[in-house]
């Protein structure tokens, strides 16, 4: 993908009903949803806040797309609530000037151009052209825009998705698998791109299907398998207590050096090798370090822990995944 990126500020229409003053959270309370028999969504609760990018995280089949779409009202709960600012979508008056969203990044029409494509919807929404070729220069496309989207490849779809949602300058962005198909450096510039917009107070959900992928991109995470909620909260405790490994040639001398200096750990050396291995609670490598020296013990390896975050999401979500094993008993494509 030959594009250029930026991470320019990102300009706003100017002052408007719903932009500086909307309470911006998501809130989704006891939300179900039911094709048939099947629970799709299952009394799903969390909250999404203003000022933080949220993943929205679950395996394939996990019911991700299903809650968007009802937090969106493409379909109907079959119970509870999805909000946004406190409404529901269609009770928000100009609903592209607080959320905008893009869920499918193959839904353009292929022989209209990007440009003209935007041109429509901001005709829809009452947003000036001038707009249209700000957002495309914004997202890096704004030469591919006067090709057909036909022709698009994936990582330009997904930019001109951004840039579809972008142009009500909402307060709310909905994003669901916004990296897939970008390549790394798209990767990357989405990262800045999304950093910088809940920089300026916006709320930030976006869905994939892979915890590592957003890793380094999301504050908090909704993990859900089933339709239902497994786990949501700040990302860093994801990656759980700080601890280091500090491998030496006396633990017990250095975990008695570590306990003065307030660190607790534990002794990991594994009887076939010659040297012997602590876990500190801590993840301040230079203190270990001093501590060590201060003991006169010698420092054969010395690094930071962090969680197996694939081991993880795999425990959280895979271990009881209902696609994984035969479809469930009344599972069948239904209208919404
Ligand atoms: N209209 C429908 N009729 C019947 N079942 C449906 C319908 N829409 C979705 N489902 C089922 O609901 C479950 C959740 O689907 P959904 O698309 O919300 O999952 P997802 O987490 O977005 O998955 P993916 O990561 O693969 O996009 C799946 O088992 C899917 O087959």
């Amino acid at each position: 993908m030959t594009t250029t990126t930026t991470t320019a500020p990102v300009p706003g229409p100017g002052p408007g009903p719903g932009t500086a003053t909307q309470s911006a959270r998501i809130e989704v309370r006891d939300l179900t949803k039911r094709f048939g028999d099947f629970t799709a969504v299952d009394h799903l609760s969390f909250t999404v806040e203003p000022g933080r990018i949220t993943g929205f995280l679950g395996p394939n089949g996990a019911g991700k797309t299903t809650t968007l779409r009802m937090l969106l009202g493409l379909i109907k709960p079959t119970a509870g609530t999805a909000t946004i600012g406190g409404r529901r979508y269609h009770d928000i008056e100009k609903p592209m000037s607080v959320v905008g969203s893009a869920l499918e990044a193959t839904n353009f029409h292929p022989g209209r151009t990007g440009r003209d494509h935007l041109r429509v919807l901001a005709d829809t929404a009452g947003v000036s052209t001038q707009r249209v070729d700000e957002m495309l220069e914004l997202v890096g496309i704004p030469a591919a825009a006067r090709k057909r989207a036909g022709g698009y490849s994936m990582g330009m779809r997904q930019r001109l998705g951004l840039a579809a949602a972008m142009l009500g300058d909402p307060q709310v962005l909905i994003l669901d698998e916004p990296a897939n198909g970008l390549d790394p450096e798209g990767i990357r510039w989405l990262r800045g791109f999304l950093r910088h917009l809940a920089g300026q107070g916006k709320t930030i959900l976006i869905s994939s299907h892979m915890l590592q992928e957003v890793e380094q991109t999301v504050d908090d995470v909704v993990i859900i398998t089933n339709g239902q909620l497994v786990r949501q909260g700040a990302m860093s405790d994801l990656h759980g207590a700080p601890r280091a490994l500090v491998r030496t040639s006396d633990p017990a001398a250095l975990a008695g050096a570590l306990r003065v200096s307030d660190i607790t750990s534990s002794d990991v050396s594994s009887s076939d090798d010659g040297s012997g291995a602590l876990m500190a609670d801590t993840s301040d490598l230079r203190l270990i370090g001093d501590v060590a020296l201060r003991a006169g013990l010698p420092i054969y390896e010395l690094h930071g822990i962090q969680n197996d975050l694939e081991q993880l999401f795999f425990q959280l979500t895979e271990n009881t995944n209902r696609n994984l094993g035969q479809p469930a008993a009344g599972q069948q494509e239904a209208q919404a």
